[in-house]
């Protein structure tokens, strides 16, 4: 569990060690202070007693305070314990508000830097990843990691090293208290962690598993409201929600039950343990020396309580986030193992001339079939290249591998015979995609069509230019606030034509050297789509353009187009070529004039 911990610090990107080691002190002077309270109150047990003043430590400490009056004497050492415990609860109140701002830093930094990490990670990989796992490792794990188990861990670390002092202290004042003490709140302090260890385990797991579900049923339903709706399955979401809530409250309800257990416990040993101790030394000893002996033991005994009480939610806390803690340490080994995009060097290579795609396989998993096979084809620069073939030919997947997302399995891809991969930062950064489903950003118009660009770089004079390419003035010109108009949640307030016509200004807006187009006009009515096909028509010569198509009026006028089947080129040629040498196409040709 240690490596898991010093693990965590892999995500925190300023220096903790000096931090960890000032808790640490921190830690110490704390306790220091706490038993200093403690032993203290010693003398004043003694002196209130009525302890004789000529011998033993009273003589000790009338000699330090300078005076033999017992009631001078009492007031004096009633102030020394009143300012240590006033002391020590002020520094441990600056102690603790220091180290949470401590912990709330390393939460906050490893929460930005494991975001980072997400969005630097290899597309292959990215594309694995459940997007529930990632939200749950960004909120839930972070606060079972950092907050729980190392603030936890702290706190832990400091009512230990409380408790081994006061005993020490109770054993140099009482040996006789310290050897009933030890053993009694020894067994009882290791007892009860011992026996909800794995049930607190279990509990943080079942937590963990508990806002899975609940993502699982209300981030689809939510996303997907239309098919919900016509299929009449909300109730059926909800119920599954109302589930993980159910399990994550009833883990949370036993939590705080095996968290309130030890307190109660620690209660009745406490009170138990006093009353024998009462009975057995005023009957054994006499007066003056029982009431010092059990003076100190409650003294200790008051102050232990509550630090055993302490040590134990803390261990609890500690142990509550197990899960969080393995979570996290399987993305961090993860993430030390591979190559991050922002590592990767660029000599902002110029990439000019043809596109050529050699010998390319792709597998995405070793062990199944290869979905590209041995493709070698040319994307002349400047012309309109296109894709078509059945479902599953591998049109995607060719492109993905053709933008750098995706590296072959065998193969290479060049420009100007330079392969992309010698610098593919700048290899991309000459791109413009328009995918299947454009995402459209919280946020206005402009935000969208710049994407991810702060407000202060976007120039407004190439927002209006990309509109216009993607024909989008009707809806710039009937927009209140024009470009600065809000899109409203998850662009709501956009027809699913105006949503690729965004996605084709957010595309133009890069003035891309490459322009992809996969499926980018299939959601457009013919008239929208006839105007965009001469939009792009209309781009010919000025880039190069490559489109995936299943509706062939987009591609008449491309001046290759390659025929896949099979993650193979099986034809290439014009359109007018390709129907001829390709029975399939131009069946499609046929039904496509339907
Ligand atoms: N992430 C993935 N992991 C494993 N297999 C995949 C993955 N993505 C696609 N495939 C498989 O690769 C093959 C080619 O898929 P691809 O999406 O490239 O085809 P496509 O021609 O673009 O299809 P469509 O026209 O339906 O979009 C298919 O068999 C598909 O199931």
């Amino acid at each position: 569990m240690l490596s898991n911990i010093r693990n965590l610090f892999y995500l925190v990107d300023f220096p903790v060690k000096t931090k960890l080691a000032l808790a640490v002190i921190g830690a110490f002077i704390v306790s220091l202070l706490e038993i200093f309270g403690v032993a203290a109150t010693y003398p004043l047990i003694l002196l209130v007693s009525g302890q004789s003043i000529e011998s033993g430590p009273l003589a000790t400490l009338a000699q330090l305070l300078g005076t033999t009056d017992r009631q001078r004497l009492i007031a004096l050492t009633g102030i020394i314990v009143v300012s240590a415990f006033i002391g020590k609860s002020l520094f441990t109140i600056g102690f603790r508000w220091w180290q949470s701002g401590f912990v709330n830093k390393m939460e906050l930094s490893a929460r930005v830097n494991l975001l980072g990490l997400y969005l630097d990670s290899p597309y292959p990989d990215h594309k694995k990843r459940e997007l529930s796992k990632i939200h749950t490792n960004l909120v839930t794990s972070m606060a079972q990691a950092y907050r729980m188990s190392i603030f936890g861990g702290l706190s832990l670390l400091t009512n230990l090293m409380t408790i081994t002092l006061m005993l020490i202290i109770v054993f140099i004042l009482s040996p006789q208290v310290a050897i009933i003490a030890v053993p009694i709140f020894g067994a009882v302090g290791y007892a009860i962690p011992a026996l909800s260890k794995r049930q607190l385990e279990k509990i943080s797991h079942q937590i963990t598993k508990a806002d899975q579900i609940s993502w699982f049923s209300s981030m689809p339903a939510l996303s997907a409201f239309r098919e919900m709706r016509l299929f009449s399955v909300g109730d059926q979401f909800v119920e599954k929600y109302k589930r993980g809530v159910e399990m994550s409250a009833k883990a949370q309800r036993q939590q705080g039950l095996v968290n309130e257990l030890p307190k109660n416990i620690m209660e009745i040993v406490f009170i138990v343990s006093i009353a024998s101790l009462a009975v057995f030394m005023f009957s054994t000893r006499d007066q003056a020396e029982a009431i010092a002996t059990m003076g100190v033991f409650s003294v200790a005994a008051v102050r232990l309580m509550p630090a055993i009480n302490s040590a134990m939610a803390s261990l609890n806390v500690v142990r509550s986030g197990t899960a969080g803690v393995l979570l996290l340490n399987r993305e961090i080994e993860y993430f030390k193992g591979i190559s991050r995009y922002s590592a990767l060097p660029s000599s902002n290579t110029v990439f000019t001339g043809d596109v050529d795609v050699q010998g390319v396989s792709f597998q995405y998993d070793p062990a199944a079939e290869p979905v590209l096979k041995n493709i070698s084809i040319s994307i002349p620069a400047n012309k309109t290249v296109a894709f078509v073939g059945s479902s599953g030919s591998g049109k995607s997947t060719l492109v993905d591998i053709i933008l750098g997302m995706l590296p072959p399995t065998q193969g290479s891809v060049t420009c100007g015979g330079i392969p992309i991969s010698a610098d593919l930062k700048a290899w991309q950064q000459q791109l413009g995609v328009v995918p299947q489903s454009v995402y459209v950003l919280p946020g206005n118009l402009k935000e969208n069509v710049a994407f991810g660009l702060p407000e202060t770089d976007i120039d407004d004079a190439q927002v209006i230019s990309a509109l216009a390419h993607a024909e989008l003035n009707e809806l710039v010109d009937s927009l209140p606030n024009g470009i600065t108009e809000d899109l409203g949640q998850d662009g709501g307030r956009l027809s699913g034509g105006q949503r690729q016509r965004l996605g084709i200004a957010r595309a133009l807006y890069r003035t891309p050297k490459l322009l992809v187009l996969d499926e980018a006009t299939s959601a457009l009515d013919n008239k929208t789509e006839h105007k965009i096909t001469q939009t792009i028509e209309g781009l010919a010569g000025e880039m190069t353009i490559v489109m995936v198509a299943h509706r062939l009026s987009t591609i008449k006028k491309a001046d290759i187009i390659y025929y896949m089947k099979n993650g193979e080129v099986v034809n290439q040629g014009s359109f007018e070529e390709l129907s001829e040498l390709n029975p399939e196409f131009k069946e499609l040709v046929e039904l496509g004039k339907l």
